[in-house]
């Protein structure tokens, strides 16, 4: 981690970028790869399984049996934690549930809104490096309160050709319709054109590294809509000299094992937060099993001294992380300064992984500063609101002379005579 004392405003660009990705060779390659798999489907598919993957897939549906050993391999123990979080998962959404008021503009007209199901959802769940079954979860507990028919899920296999049974079990908690096996932009792209063997879907959901969020990014162009730009995590500590060095630690080296492309940062007021922070890192990182990974990506990570917590929002909020957790003394009072951040962790017992698996809340979120603009996936996010609206004789009176002038200013006759025609059918 590199260690930032104070800095001016003009060097927030520096500590705000995420790791350099050449974004026009990525954008290459997934474009190839994207456009074998419109042209050539499921055999397309295969291809690039066995090329990215290491196992080229007899065939890409999982079947019954596959499910039922799956049911047999995972543990009471995990199932039962994995009820526990889809349980919670599942209040939290429910709670989301939208009720459309009518409401009378003017007398006689009325409009609403309804909230109607995206019937066809494909769900994107990595793993590539770690086998994410919570991300099943966060991905198809919200679809299936939504009402969506179908929802459909791909995942890349593991060199023996099987799913995580643990993904498995967690789809069937959780509802998903049929599962594929595919990865990575050929995955992105079955979903987006449809092949022989996966559907096209309406909208695709899910995070991923790199190749997966520039394929969802490429298709959401023209062909398919997407939930966000979802790429590797990142997390955002907020602290002062009242934080545990221990946990804020823990909680920098539980994103940054993600991947090497995960990115971590800590804003503090106390510098010797800092100093402590990294001796327990290094403690810490010897335990962990993914110490490479995360190694890579303490590189590309910052700690940053500033002068005040005003001044550590501010810097916050230019970052827009997908994570942010604030450990400070008055958290409740520092948060009320969040403007952009994808999901917030407040004192010190929110730790991220939390909300990674089974405080309720969704993981997936937008990461690379597009929480200036986007939510993190919840419930909304398979709906559409569909407007109605009635007019009855009285509405029309209400509103009809309006629409006719405005009409006629935008020189456009054929909307004029609309209303007219029924204005004098009215008063005939
Ligand atoms: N933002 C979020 O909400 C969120 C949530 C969970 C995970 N994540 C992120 O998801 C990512 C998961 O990454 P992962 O790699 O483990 O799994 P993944 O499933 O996203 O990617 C694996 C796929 O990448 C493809 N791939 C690998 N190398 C390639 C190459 N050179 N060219 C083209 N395609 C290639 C392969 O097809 C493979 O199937 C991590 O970065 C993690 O941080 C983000
Ligand atoms: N932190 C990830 C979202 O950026 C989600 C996740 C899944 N499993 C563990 N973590
Ligand atoms: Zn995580």
């Amino acid at each position: 981690m590199h260690t930032i004392l104070y800095p001016t405003k003009d060097k927030w660009e520096g500590i705000t970028g995420r790791p350099h990705i050449d974004a026009s060779q990525l954008c290459e390659n997934v474009s190839a790869i994207l456009s074998e798999i419109r042209k050539r489907g499921d055999e397309a598919v295969k291809e690039y399984e066995e090329m990215f993957d290491g196992i080229r897939p007899e065939q890409l549906a999982v079947t019954e049996k596959e499910m039922a050993e799956a049911e047999r391999l995972v543990s009471p123990e995990l199932a039962e934690a994995i009820a526990t979080a889809h349980h919670n998962i599942r209040k939290f959404h429910e709670s989301q549930r939208f009720t459309g008021n009518k409401v009378e503009t003017m007398p006689g007209v009325e409009c609403w809104q309804k909230s109607v199901p995206i019937e066809k959802v494909g769900l994107y769940v990595p793993g590539g490096t770690a086998p994410l079954f919570s991300t099943v979860l966060m991905l198809a507990t919200p679809a299936k309160i939504a009402g969506c028919r179908d929802i459909i899920m791909c995942t890349p296999p593991a060199r023996d050709g099987k799913i995580n049974p643990a993904i498995l079990v967690a789809a069937r908690i959780a509802g998903v319709s049929r599962i594929y096996k595919a990865g990575g932009v050929q995955a992105i792209g079955a979903m987006a054109y449809g092949t022989e063997t996966v559907p096209k879907v309406y909208k695709i959901f899910g995070p991923g590294n790199q190749y997966v969020m520039a394929a969802k990014q490429q298709v959401g162009i023209a062909d398919v809509a997407i939930d966000m730009p979802a790429g590797p995590s990142e997390v955002c500590v907020v602290a002062d000299a009242s934080a545990t060095p221990e946990f804020i630690a823990a909680d920098l080296l539980s994103q940054a094992e993600h991947g090497t492309d995960s990115q971590v940062l800590l804003i503090t007021t106390d510098r010797h937060l800092i100093s402590n922070v990294e001796k327990e890192i290094k403690q810490q990182l010897e335990n962990l099993p993914r110490k490479e990974f995360a190694e890579k990506a303490l590189d590309n990570s910052k700690a940053v001294l500033v002068e005040t917590l005003d001044e550590a929002m501010e810097l916050v909020n230019a970052y827009a992380p997908e994570h942010l957790i604030i450990q400070t003394e008055n958290y409740n009072e520092t948060a009320e300064k969040v403007i952009n951040a994808g999901s917030v962790f407040l004192g010190k017992y929110a730790c991220e992984s939390a909300g990674d698996y089974a405080s309720g809340t969704n993981h997936t979120l937008p990461t690379h500063g597009y929480a200036t603009a986007y939510s993190g996936v919840n419930l909304d996010s398979y709906c559409r609101k569909i407007t109605f609206q009635h007019l009855s004789e009285q509405g029309v009176r209400s509103i009809g002379r309006a629409v006719e002038i405005m009409a006629a200013a935008e020189q456009l006759d054929g909307h004029k005579n609309a209303m007219t025609v029924r204005i004098e059918h009215i008063n005939r």
